[in-house]
């Protein structure tokens, strides 16, 4: 059996990618540092996901699963010896994997390997540029040169919405997973070294960065911007937002302004793109999904970045010549999710209250308080304040 390595035994490793990878016919061995995860992998070396809809529900069945924790040798051993690998740890883990990477690439070439495609299962644009940044750090230039010819860094596009469950679901079952039906993957079929694997579900896409633009800057702004209104409004789930005209309405408009910019970008047919965003608000209404106002905002003080869902897609449309008024809006909104179980939005407050906006919009968002955008940013800001 062709071998897979899954990093990561998350939401997305577990609810998306590796049963993926399972169903197209490899054996999945998942890198975690959980040990009751790993532990549950182990016993059975099968788990059941959940498919959940307004519709109705199934299970299916993904065997042929084994786990290794990525704290050990072992890891890296994995990972020279695979057909396949994908990553979905999380943007601010990816560091941390690098070292097992980076050995395993080692071993690999030692051993006259085959080249290794790794699945970047992450929101972050230019994902594939920053892990080879990072990767390359690790090696010499011998192996430098095995990895330009040999490894590909594959950027996908990850539409599956997988929310946490809860403590107690957890407790009753430690690979529990519940996800919504959609299960595409498109990803950057420019990216891979040796061929493109037969996956159930691949999308090979090119060129990538309107698959890349349309989900961060379509699906995770429009996302973020239910989160962040839902949070002011005190509801617990995304589908009580997106049930919410006036949320509805707000997002919809800066999905659809993200949506002309891409049109000009890349001359994708307008309407393709705004069926798109119909589809995600419906799938946004997920009620037997459960997802989460706290995870889908979570963590501001990434999603504020300058490459990231807002302040990313802000600037997106004010480069194709669309004021994004409604983006704003869920800047400012962003900036006002003070939850305080979440370590970065507690950040984010504790430094507005001490250092001001200009300050916070220089560091967070890294663009000049005098910028076009800050202007809007500040002048909405300011608006709010007054009500
Ligand atoms: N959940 C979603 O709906 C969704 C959808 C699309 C994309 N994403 C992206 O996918 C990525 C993963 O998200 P997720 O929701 O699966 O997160 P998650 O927190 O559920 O999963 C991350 C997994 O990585 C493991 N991990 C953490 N540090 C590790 C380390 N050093 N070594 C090995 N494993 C480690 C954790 O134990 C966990 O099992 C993120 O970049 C996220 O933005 C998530
Ligand atoms: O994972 P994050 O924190 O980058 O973003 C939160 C959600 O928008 C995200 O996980 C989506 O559910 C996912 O990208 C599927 O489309």
């Amino acid at each position: 059996m062709k071998k897979a390595v899954m990093y990561g035994a998350g939401n997305i490793g577990r609810g998306f990618i590796g049963k993926v990878l399972s169903e197209s016919g490899y054996e999945v061995c998942f890198l975690d540092i959980v040990p009751e995860v790993i532990d549950a992998f182990n016993k059975n070396h099968e788990y059941r996901v959940h498919i959940v809809s307004n519709d109705g529900d199934h299970y299916d069945v993904v065997k042929n699963v084994e786990a290794v924790n990525a704290n050990t040798p072992e890891a890296a051993e994995r990972i020279a010896d695979c057909d396949l690998m994908a990553t979905a740890v999380g943007v601010n883990v990816l560091p941390y994997i690098i070292d097992n990477i980076a050995k395993g690439i080692a071993l690999r070439m030692e051993r006259g390997g085959k080249p290794l495609n790794i699945i970047l299962a992450e929101n972050q644009l230019n994902a594939d540029q920053i892990m080879r940044d990072y990767i390359y750090e690790k090696l010499n230039d011998g192996q430098k040169k095995w990895a330009d010819e040999n490894l590909g860094l594959v950027e996908a596009s990850i539409g599956r919405m997988v929310p946490p469950l809860t403590p107690e679901e957890r407790a009753a079952d430690p690979l529990a997973i519940a996800v919504e039906p959609y299960a595409l993957l498109p990803v950057d079929s420019d990216a891979f070294r040796g061929g493109i694997p037969d996956l159930v579900g691949l999308v090979p896409y090119s060129p990538f960065g309107f698959y890349i633009k349309r989900k961060l800057f379509i699906h995770n702004m429009g996302h973020a911007m239910c989160a962040y209104f839902a949070w002011q409004k005190g509801y617990e789930y995304i589908w009580q937002a997106v049930q919410d005209p006036e949320i509805r309405k707000m997002a919809e408009a800066s999905m659809n302004d993200t949506a002309n910019a891409l049109h000009k970008q890349y001359g994708v047919p307008l309407s393709e793109i705004t069926d798109h965003v119909q589809d995600l608000l419906t799938r946004f209404e997920n009620k037997a999904l459960k997802d989460t106002v706290v995870r889908v905002g979570g963590d501001p003080v990434r999603k504020l970045r300058k490459d990231d869902r807002l302040v990313g897609a802000a600037l997106y449309c004010l480069e194709y010549g669309t004021k994004p008024e409604g983006i704003v809006k869920g800047i400012v909104a962003a900036l006002h999710f003070n939850n305080p179980d979440d370590k970065f939005a507690v950040q984010i407050q504790d430094d507005l209250k001490k250092n001001g906006l200009d300050a916070v919009i220089e560091k967070y968002m890294g663009i000049a308080a005098s910028s076009e955008l800050a202007k809007m940013i500040k002048k909405e800001y300011a608006a709010g304040s007054e009500k």
